[in-house]
């Protein structure tokens, strides 16, 4: 960013967004719905222990993970804020068993949000990184009763998706499909205001991001790639690489999409009928069309993720994405692999 030009607020964004042709109104007061949801977020995130916001809630999500309270809390501030805008026809969450249709809606809204409230929850009583993840589709036409079957589409038809990282400082990541952008929340006039416009995230890269801790329940072609990895200068990729796993997917594509690198969380033999621990709708979905629109790529190690077709509101996927050349190389180890079995 120049320092000499004064950055503009995330609503003069949009608004020029809007005349631009990219997006509309509708799709327009959606998103600063959701980034005032974001705000308050953010203030609950600060407060800490002082605001008796920290610790378990005692209640379990569908995915059987124990809930925090801020999960619970972002969730409520989230379904809250969007219950009475009228751009909605309905949302998805992580810590929601089901989708929520939004009440009294007439004329129904016209778009479906899709959430992560709290990303990286094991961070939340550490005092690291959290964030919030969230994509937007269109609610098909002329659907007078929400059904799961209508949030079941594939990310390619997602129409907006962003993340805001509640870190040192907090920031929104958005995309509508023309660029990947940052907003940093600027506390005193408590608006968010544009500090990157199109972020790139370099093809080629020496860092990548993934728990060792899973080493031993890889597959091959992964074992393969991170060996690689990890033999640096004197293997066979002829350069050492660095390694970094904040926990928490926001914090990690947040450090990529600003220097790059490889994001992975590969299917496992832990438990083989899992296909990767992350969510594809409110997680893996929105993380690829932000990394995409900023130059990046994104697989589950075959296929591009943007191109699978969901079959369940919480359907689990491998990930791997960032760094555009690392992404496809590691993509291809594993079509060889499949190709040879
Ligand atoms: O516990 P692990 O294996 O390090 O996994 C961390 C990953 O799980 C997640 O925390 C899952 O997200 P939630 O906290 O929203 O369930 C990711 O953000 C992160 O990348
Ligand atoms: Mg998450
Ligand atoms: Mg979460």
């Amino acid at each position: 960013m120049n320092p000499a030009k004064k950055p503009i607020a995330l609503t003069r964004f949009l608004i020029e967004e809007q005349r631009a042709g990219h997006i509309n109104a509708d799709l327009r007061l959606l998103i600063e719905v959701v980034a005032r949801a974001c705000k308050a977020i953010s203030h609950a995130v600060n407060k800490g222990a002082l605001g008796g916001v920290l610790g378990d809630a005692g209640t379990g999500n569908v995915q059987g993970e124990a809930q925090k309270k801020l999960d619970v809390l972002s969730n409520e501030i989230l379904l809250e804020a969007n219950e009475w805008g009228g751009h909605l026809a309905g949302c998805a969450s992580e810590e929601m068993d089901d989708f929520s249709e939004i009440p009294n809606a007439f004329p129904k809204g016209k778009y479906l949000l899709l959430f992560d409230p709290l990303d990286g929850s094991s961070n939340i009583d550490v005092n690291i990184s959290v964030g919030t993840i969230f994509s937007v589709l269109r609610c098909p036409e002329g659907v007078e009763k929400l059904e799961t079957k209508h949030f079941l589409q594939s990310g390619a038809q997602q129409v907006a998706a962003g993340y805001t990282v509640y870190g040192p400082s907090t920031m929104l990541v958005l995309t509508v499909g023309h660029g990947t952008h940052a907003f940093t929340l600027d506390r005193e006039l408590g608006s968010f205001l544009l500090t990157q416009r199109d972020m790139q995230i370099p093809a080629d890269t020496k860092e990548f991001a993934i728990n060792m801790s899973n080493q031993r329940h890889w597959y091959p072609p992964m074992q393969h790639y991170i060996d690689e990895l990890l033999a640096g200068k004197e293997g066979a990729r002829g350069k050492d690489f660095n390694m970094r796993w904040v926990a928490s997917m926001v914090g990690d594509v947040h450090r990529i999409l600003t220097r790059g690198g490889i994001f992975i969380y590969p299917r496992d033999k832990k438990d083989p009928d899992k296909p990767g621990k992350l969510r594809l709708l409110y997680e893996a979905n929105p993380m690829s069309f932000i990394v995409e629109q900023a130059g990046g790529a994104s697989t589950d190690g075959l296929t591009r993720i943007m191109e699978i077709e969901p079959s369940k509101l919480h359907q689990r996927v491998a990930v791997f994405l960032g760094s555009k050349n690392e992404v496809e190389r590691v993509t291809q180890y594993h079509a060889d692999a499949a190709k040879s079995s």
